[in-house]
């Protein structure tokens, strides 16, 4: 590859070829951050600067879709415009904006520059230039260069030249992007096009924000992206703190309901004697209380999406109630006399193992099986590698924002152990983590004009590991189960476990089970029906 020499007498069509190539070379199809990274590996060697950024604009915020010679947990970060003076300039120009050396803006990437660990930025040359696709403002580059001089008036030009092949580059990464979109709703049945399955590029107008790029991540999103264009129940499966509240939003928003109401029912936070009105409403005088009638929850998501989170939770009496409207698509408001329908489409998710649940009698098998219809395994955060990086730089550049500090970053042994920490509260402990750190750096009197770096003693890891031994799995379900909220809930779980360990212990043979449990065999069937441990 030419290496551009920052000087008016370097071969002038050397840079724009090899754009030019990245535009033309749609016979080897990209992965679109293959081809973005590649445009910035290629225009840091032709510039022969110490950084290049290309940073999208979503939402007054700009976040870095590929970047060369910054720190890796720099594209996780999010650059709010307007606290960011340098990048609002280039953003407001439509040519080449520089800085100069003894420019007083303070520059976004204090820091954060791979080369100079944690020190500041010496004085150097800044550059940037706004991009437009489709005549709209799509985002910016930046070029960062620690010798002075370096973006001479011929390197400006040169960049103000590049720009139309930068955006073309840009565009053919959309393109391929959209074309395997098609494809997968080709070849994938029920696969909408109702969002981009992946990609730096693929984040909808609106849509949450999911920071990473793990094949683990990029997998998930994939499998959201398919089964969202579908009507099917979901269930999102996963530890406390993955994100399944996160992930359900997306998937409703890359639904074809996304145009209608996402309701949000915690059921851990349901008392049992509401739990039924809140979830299919009251009429007046249902109890006393009931003054007025009132919808519930499942009215409020008609057309769209209810999301049961923590379903586990929800008492006995009220699963049977779940089931019946999964079952027909009717829900009975508390004392009406008469059912009505609802278009909703149910997503619940669970941090408990709801096979151990229906077990142990604490969850219906029936509603375990209609809610089960599309599980997604939503994965830990120690199984996303490099994306505790990227989520620890989203963290740290919102702590920044805070605490009014330049800058914030990590030592490289403080990103060793993180990535080395297996993170049992996964992205919600990960958040706590940097925020109680930082606050940490600031009580022990650091100056917020200087580059603030957090050592692992700040993050303080290993504190945390000792005393959070792993929770035991099923503690909080045993005190449910000790607690039932009726003698009849009590009986049935009681039977239930009776039911399913004769079952277990006679490898599934309910005739015999019925023996062990010395009861006629149509009675055992007819129980095990009223229980929900058969259809
Ligand atoms: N990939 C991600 N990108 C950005 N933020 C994330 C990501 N994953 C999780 N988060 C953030 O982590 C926090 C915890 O996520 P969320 O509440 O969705 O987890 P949860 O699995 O529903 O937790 P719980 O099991 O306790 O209900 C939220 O602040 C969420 O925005």
């Amino acid at each position: 590859m030419t290496v551009f020499e920052a000087s008016a007498s370097a071969p002038v069509s050397a840079p724009e070829d090899a754009l030019l190539a990245l535009c033309t070379d749609l016979g080897a199809e990209l992965p679109q951050a293959v081809r973005l990274q590649r445009l910035v590996d290629l225009l840091r060697a032709q510039f022969a600067c110490g950084a290049v950024a290309l940073l999208r604009l979503e939402d007054e915020r700009l976040r870095p879709v590929a970047v060369n010679g910054l720190v890796s947990d720099a594209l996780g970060r999010r650059f709010a415009v307007a606290q960011h003076p340098r990048l609002a300039a280039i953003l407001a120009r439509h040519e080449v904006t520089c800085f100069e050396h003894d420019s007083q803006l303070p520059d976004p990437y204090d820091g954060l520059l791979d080369t100079l660990i944690g020190e500041p930025l010496p004085v150097h040359d800044c550059m940037g230039v706004a991009l437009h696709l489709e005549g709209r403002p799509w985002g910016v580059l930046t070029l960062d260069a620690l010798v002075t001089g370096t973006f001479s008036a011929a390197a400006r030009a040169r960049l103000a030249r590049s720009v139309p092949l930068v955006e073309a580059v840009i565009r053919v990464a959309r393109l391929e992007q959209e074309l395997r979109t098609l494809r997968m709703a080709a070849t994938t049945p029920g696969a909408g096009l109702a969002g981009e399955s992946g990609g730096p590029l693929a984040r909808g107008a609106g849509e949450v924000e999911i920071v990473g790029e793990s094949p683990a991540l990029s997998r998930l999103l994939h499998e959201l992206t398919v089964v969202a264009a579908s009507e099917l129940p979901v269930l999102l499966l996963g530890e406390t703190g993955v994100g399944k509240e996160l992930f359900a939003r997306l998937l409703h928003q890359r639904s074809p309901r996304r145009t209608r109401p996402l309701v949000h029912v915690n059921c851990a936070a349901l008392p049992e004697s509401l739990a039924e009105s809140e979830l299919f409403g009251h009429v007046r005088g249902a109890f006393s209380g009931a003054v007025s009638d009132r919808p519930g929850r499942f009215e409020a998501a008609e057309g769209g999406t209810l999301f049961l989170d923590e379903v586990g939770e929800l008492p006995l009496s009220v699963q049977a109630k779940l089931l019946r409207t999964l079952q027909n698509g009717e829900i009975q408001r508390l004392g009406a006399d008469r059912p009505r329908s609802v278009d909703v489409r149910v997503v619940a998710a669970t941090n408990r193992n709801l096979r151990e649940q229906v077990a142990s009698g604490a969850f219906r098998a029936d509603l375990y099986h209609r809610l089960s219809v599309y599980p997604v395994p939503i994965p830990p955060l120690r199984e996303r590698g490099n994306d505790v990086l990227l989520l620890a730089g989203r963290f740290l550049e919102l702590n920044r924002a805070r605490l009014g500090l330049r800058s914030l970053r990590l030592s490289p042994e403080a990103q060793a152990a993180l990535r080395r920490y297996p993170w049992p509260g996964n992205v919600r402990e990960l958040e706590h983590v940097i925020s109680r750190a930082a606050l940490k750096a600031l009580s022990r009197g650091v100056d917020a004009t200087a580059i603030v770096t957090l050592e692992p003693g700040l993050l303080d890891l290993e504190a945390l590991e000792t005393p959070r031994a792993a929770p035991r799995p099923g503690a909080a379900m045993l005190v449910q189960q000790a607690l039932p909220a009726t003698l009849r809930d009590a009986v049935d779980a009681c039977q239930r476990q009776a039911v399913m360990a004769a079952l277990a212990r006679e490898g599934g043979n309910w005739a015999g089970a019925a023996r062990v449990l010395e009861v006629d065999a149509s009675n055992l069937h007819k129980l095990a029906r009223r229980l929900g441990l058969k259809e």
